[in-house]
């Protein structure tokens, strides 16, 4: 079990981190995902004992490993760590990268321990190799086999897809939901891309500023994002600002232009009461046209202001009341045309414009 508490870092006058707390059960898989600068990689190196916080506390399994008083070293933390840039020793052997950290094991036992590793991350051909005659997926499943050699309690991932290409990417995603499935460690994963994680993580922590904005189960975040910045984060990008938001029926009601849109609840913590206006944020995939728009409780209408073609498909921008905003749609529309769409009120998040 991970538990971080109250961890605040300090670097040249700012708080990089501010009094963040996160308490991991053993095996979870959880991933830390915000933009660049706000903090992920200084919680990283927090945990793994790289560097010291100024205030607050990081316990392993109830033990102090972090706090004012108290620094054990990494070595003695049960942490592994895979970085970026992997970091393999350019003059030595996979085989012998992998079993590097195994030297109190007898012959035998390294060589087993060595080769079901390399099963594990599907390089077993690659045992004799150096580093400079594999690929960069090769040399990251080498990185992954060292860090899991050991068998440490916490394993570390800094953004290990980043210098993948996109196809590989994908196909790593698939892997390392099997893989952390398979291996019971507890994972803390480092990533600004909200889709990477969300494929495999049992929770996604999102930072922003050196605090967590929110923290939950993917699918859970991504329907209930609860505020517009993890909204946006997201892919939430369709915004309209309704006016004069008012209880209706089952929900909201609130006017654009002169159509009125429904949604079903302001997001958690946000109150409506001292709103003058709201902005619906809305996922690509939550609109329908055609015969589809019919069955749901929001059909609106917006006037087409520009299109262009992106292959197979049109982006086409719309403008509902005072708001713009662009689509994608599989079909051609003209400048001047009215466009309807029909979306669900419970697919809508609201927050105070
Ligand atoms: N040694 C340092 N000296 C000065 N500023 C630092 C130092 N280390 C980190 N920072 C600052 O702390 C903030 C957080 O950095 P950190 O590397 O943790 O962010 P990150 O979320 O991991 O970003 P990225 O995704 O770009 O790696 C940044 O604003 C960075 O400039």
């Amino acid at each position: 079990m991970l538990e971080v508490s109250g961890l605040t870092r300090r670097i040249g006058g700012n708080n990089v981190l501010a009094d963040l707390s996160i308490s991991q059960p053993r095996g979870e898989v959880a991933c830390i995902v915000g933009p660049s600068g706000c903090g992920k990689s200084t919680l990283l190196r927090l945990v793994a004992g790289l560097d010291a916080p100024d205030a607050g506390e990081i316990r392993i399994d109830g033990e102090v490993m972090s706090s004012e008083r108290r620094m054990v070293p990494t070595h003695r933390r049960s942490i592994n760590m895979v970085f970026q840039d992997y970091a393999l020793w350019p003059h030595m052997r996979v085989g012998n990268i992998v079993g590097y950290g195994l030297a109190h094991l007898n012959r035998a036992d390294r060589e087993k321990r060595v080769s079901d590793l390399l099963r594990l991350m599907r390089i077993e051909a690659l045992g004799d190799r150096l580093p400079s005659q594999l690929s960069g997926g090769q040399q990251q499943r080498v990185a992954i086999a060292r860090a899991l050699a050991t068998s440490p309690r916490i394993l570390l991932l800094d953004e290990p897809l980043s210098n993948l290409d996109v196809q590989l990417r994908t196909e790593m995603r698939l892997e390392f939901a099997d893989l952390f499935r398979k291996v019971e460690t507890t994972v803390l994963y480092v990533t600004h891309d909200p889709l990477e994680a969300s494929s495999f993580a049992d929770r996604l922590i999102v930072m922003r500023k050196g605090q967590i904005e929110q923290q939950g189960d993917p699918q859970t975040l991504f329907s209930a994002p609860s505020s517009e910045w993890v909204a946006m984060l997201a892919g939430y990008d369709i915004r309209l600002t309704l006016e004069n938001p008012r209880p209706d029926q089952d929900g909201f009601i609130g006017n654009a232009g002169d159509q009125a849109v429904r949604f079903g609840a302001m997001a958690e913590g946000q109150p409506l009461a001292e709103a003058k206006s709201v902005l619906l944020m809305l996922h690509p995939t939550s609109l329908r046209f055609g015969d589809e728009r019919e069955k749901l409780d929001n059909r609106v209408s917006g006037t087409v202001v520009s299109t262009l073609y992106e292959g197979r498909q049109w982006r086409v921008s719309l403008k509902v009341g005072e708001s713009r905003f662009s689509i994608l749609v599989p079909f051609r529309c003209s400048v001047g045309e009215v466009l309807a769409f029909g979306f669900s009120s419970r697919d809508a998040a609201a927050f105070p414009a």
